[in-house]
């Protein structure tokens, strides 16, 4: 393949969730979820912003799926709510609910564009968090058993699916740090979480697979990130190793190899009692996915920082640009994270599913909105994924994050990752520069200028 060239039937998408897209919050039978409780407790999210009405997607998803037409898109990951086909996370399902994603699933399949599913993009049942949420167990299995409704419903339309979005934020943003639903501040409950959000994962795996004739594949998808020292000390060394170990082996570890990494367990064991990972557990969890998702935004640059309670560490800004949320424009780490994936944990297909940057987005007075930096980033990180793709790693495809502004979890509305510009205001959808670019990128199958 020339320079930044891709293989014939490399899948071109972008993605999408449900929370940050929707809204029709109280609309269709859809239940409560954390992030409608989390979004409406005071001084959450930036400015209150909620996800009640975000981008209005719930009514105006044809226009959505049109645009996707236009744009060339092969394939399109979205989310289903969980709260619009189980509003209380359980029991009886809610034909409303579903009848919304048969509607969104007809749309893109007259349009020819094949749906990517996520099943969990964060927006848990209320009613499952009132009876404790993903630090209890029991939440897995109800987990379980929307993920086989679903794959009995929808199974036949459905050729990817991704059980979960990024554990590792689930767990500590939203059980450690508390910057994201539920705002629980409580490690002991972090790890549950993990635990329990792989358990779910291995859980559907197994229901997908029992449930037979499946034409689709299914896969997770975690957010990963390099981890490089800020010297070459040993203290930072040991730093950067801690923080990889939590971010990317955390997960990666049970995934793929059966078991919790050993010196985070001995790290970690010392300062919190972590949950009991039996063999069955770590059985089901390391099932083989069909694909593994992977969603790649920057690095981390870290140094040893002995008062640092967690991990002995202390994040440091590297010295590449930054996007609008403070991350480091590093296209290296891309093909760093692709090819040590490929070469130590699996040989299955990957695929980049999501990578994207937010930039203070205007409307120029001639109407355009112009972002060179955005396409500036998206191109390095293809040129990268094709340079990757060229040695050998099987990536299938890239979903580009996001193909609409939306509401950014904490940061409300004040960031825009979408190559869509939202007036949310009228909610007109205005392509910016970027969208056209990538347009021509797929119609090239490559990287243009
Ligand atoms: N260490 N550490 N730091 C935390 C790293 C969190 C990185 N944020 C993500 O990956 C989220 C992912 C999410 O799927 C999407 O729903 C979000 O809109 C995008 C943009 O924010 C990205």
């Amino acid at each position: 393949m020339a320079e930044g060239g891709f293989p014939p039937g490399f899948l071109w998408g972008a993605a999408t969730a449900a929370y940050q897209i929707e809204g029709a919050v109280d609309e269709g039978g859809r239940g409560e979820s954390i992030w409608d409780r989390f979004s409406h407790t005071p001084g959450k999210t930036r400015d209150g912003d909620t996800g009640d009405v975000a981008c209005d997607h719930y009514h105006r998803y044809r226009d959505d799926v049109r645009i996707m037409r236009e744009l060339g898109l092969a394939a399109y990951r979205f989310s289903v709510a969980w709260p619009r086909i189980f509003p209380e996370g359980r029991g009886r399902p809610n034909p409303d609910g579903v009848a919304f994603y048969e509607r969104l699933l007809d749309e893109l399949e007259k349009a020819g564009i094949q749906p990517v599913v996520t099943l969990y993009h964060w927006d848990l049942p209320q009613a499952l968090q009132d009876r404790g949420g993903w630090p209890h167990r029991d939440t897995a299995y109800r987990f379980a058993d929307y993920a086989a409704w679903m794959f009995e419903r929808l199974g036949d339309r459905v050729p990817y699916w991704i059980t979960h979005n990024e554990p590792f934020v689930v767990s500590i943003l939203g059980h450690v740090t508390g910057e994201h639903a539920p705002g629980l501040n409580d490690p002991a409950a972090g790890f549950r979480t993990a635990h329990h959000l792989l358990l779910s994962h291995g859980l559907a795996v197994q229901a997908f697979r029992e449930g037979g004739r499946r034409k689709g594949r299914i896969g997770i998808t975690l957010n990963l990130s390099p981890v490089h020292p800020a010297s070459g000390s040993p203290e930072d060394e040991a730093a950067a190793r801690r923080v990889d170990g939590l971010i990317n082996r955390w997960f990666l570890d049970p995934l793929f190899r059966g078991a919790y990494p050993e010196d985070m367990v001995e790290h970690f064991g010392r300062l919190i009692p972590l949950p009991e990972a039996s063999e069955d557990d770590m059985r089901l969890i390391s099932q083989d996915v069909d694909f593994l998702g992977v969603n790649y935004y920057s690095r981390q640059v870290v140094r040893h920082d002995p008062g640092e309670l967690f991990l002995q560490m202390r994040q440091i800004d590297g010295p590449g640009p930054k996007t609008e949320m403070g991350w480091e424009v590093y296209p290296a780490g891309l093909g760093e994270i692709l090819r040590r994936l490929h070469e130590a944990y699996t040989k299955a297909p990957l695929f980049v599913t999501e990578n994207g940057a937010a930039y203070p987005d205007t409307v120029s007075p001639d109407g355009a909105v112009h972002d060179p930096d955005r396409i500036a980033y998206l191109r390095d990180h293809l040129l990268e994924l094709s340079r990757v793709i060229a040695g050998g790693v099987p990536v299938q495809g890239y979903f580009l994050w996001s193909l609409m502004d939306n509401f950014e979890w904490a940061h409300g509305y004040s960031k825009r990752f979408g190559i869509l510009y939202v007036d949310y205001p009228t909610q007109r959808r205005i392509w910016k520069d970027s969208a056209y670019w990538y347009r021509r990128v797929i119609e090239a199958n490559a990287v243009v200028e």
